[in-house]
């Protein structure tokens, strides 16, 4: 039997929609694989109520079959579904990586980001990277067509989760099908500032690089009080504030670890005063998937 630990990721950061993606320190799935005749699928943890057992339906079970590597497997959801901190994709690329070394296929990081974003494809209807890519390389990734970059970046981040419901699905329909060139101009600026700053690790870059007018104000209409915990936190010394991956999750990032405290406290309130019950967790950027034999 393997078992591996598959972090939360946060995904588009702003201004790079279905191609930043971050791995966080905590939550992570916890994966374990056995050998067997044919995939079964058994979930236990955070909203595993809300998740298919059949192979066929669960993003985990789907890299299975891409890999051919049958095999019984038990997820331990660390991270919520439905959350927007990459819970489909947690399991999808800690099944990719735990059958990889259990059949010792050899597979290169990307053949296994490939395969597991086929997994992601089940849930959200479309096979993007952007989750996957640093749930399995770790650090800030950049996922595109021809390949991923990666950059270990080391910043102090809080997450906070609202207790509504936004599916990845709903989330990728409200996004306009076209954009004006001047929206186009400023993501570009800030997709760039966002990706310096990540390889300077200076987190007034990044913040000011999560700017972006085009997919974030359609989907903050899905997430009640996330204008009011937007503000709270860059009121609280956050140096930026964006929906994580399609929401409900909103990311903050911050100056300094002991600042995350108080933005911390300062998204929860935001929420509380739209009437939202929210929790928010202080963490980091962090590795990718864990194999422990
Ligand atoms: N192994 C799995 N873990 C979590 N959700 C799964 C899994 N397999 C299938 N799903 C389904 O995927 C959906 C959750 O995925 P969704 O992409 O909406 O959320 P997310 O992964 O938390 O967010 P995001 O991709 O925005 O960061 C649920 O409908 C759930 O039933
Ligand atoms: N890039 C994806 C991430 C969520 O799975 C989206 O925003 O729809």
């Amino acid at each position: 039997m393997l078992t591996v630990r598959a972090p939360a990721t946060s995904a588009n950061l702003g201004s790079g929609f279905d191609v930043f993606g971050l791995a966080l320190s905590a939550p992570a799935d916890v994966v374990r694989v056995e050998k067997a005749p044919e995939t079964t699928i058994e979930v236990t943890g955070a909203g595993s109520q809300y998740i298919p057992t059949d192979p066929a339906k669960n993003t985990a079970g789907v890299v299975a079959q891409e890999l051919d590597a049958p095999a019984r497997i038990h997820i331990d959801k660390g991270v919520r579904p439905a959350s927007g901190l990459g819970s489909s994709a947690a399991s999808a690329a800690g099944a990719a990586v735990a059958l990889n070394a259990l059949y010792d296929r050899g597979h290169s990081d990307e053949e296994l980001v490939r395969a597991a974003a086929e997994g992601e494809a089940v849930v959200s209807g479309a096979a993007h990277a952007d989750n996957v890519a640093p749930a399995i390389v770790g650090g800030f990734t950049i996922a595109r067509a021809d390949g991923i970059t990666s950059v270990d970046a080391s910043l102090p981040l809080v997450v906070c989760l609202p207790d509504i419901v936004v599916s990845t699905r709903d989330a990728r329909e409200v996004v306009p099908e076209t954009v004006a060139m001047d929206d186009v101009v400023e993501t570009v600026g800030s997709a760039a500032t966002l990706a310096v700053g990540m390889s300077r690790d200076d987190p007034s870059l990044v913040g000011r690089g999560l700017q972006e007018s085009v997919v974030t104000p359609a989907r903050a209409e899905l997430v009640r009080g996330y204008d009011e915990a937007k503000q709270a936190a860059l009121d609280a010394g956050a140096t930026g504030v964006t929906i994580s991956g399609a929401g409900p999750g909103v990311l903050a990032v911050c100056r300094r670890p002991d600042d995350r405290r108080r933005v911390a406290a300062a998204m929860v309130s935001g929420f509380d005063e739209a009437g939202v019950d929210a929790r928010a967790y202080q963490t980091a950027v962090g590795d990718g998937a864990e194999l422990f034999r």
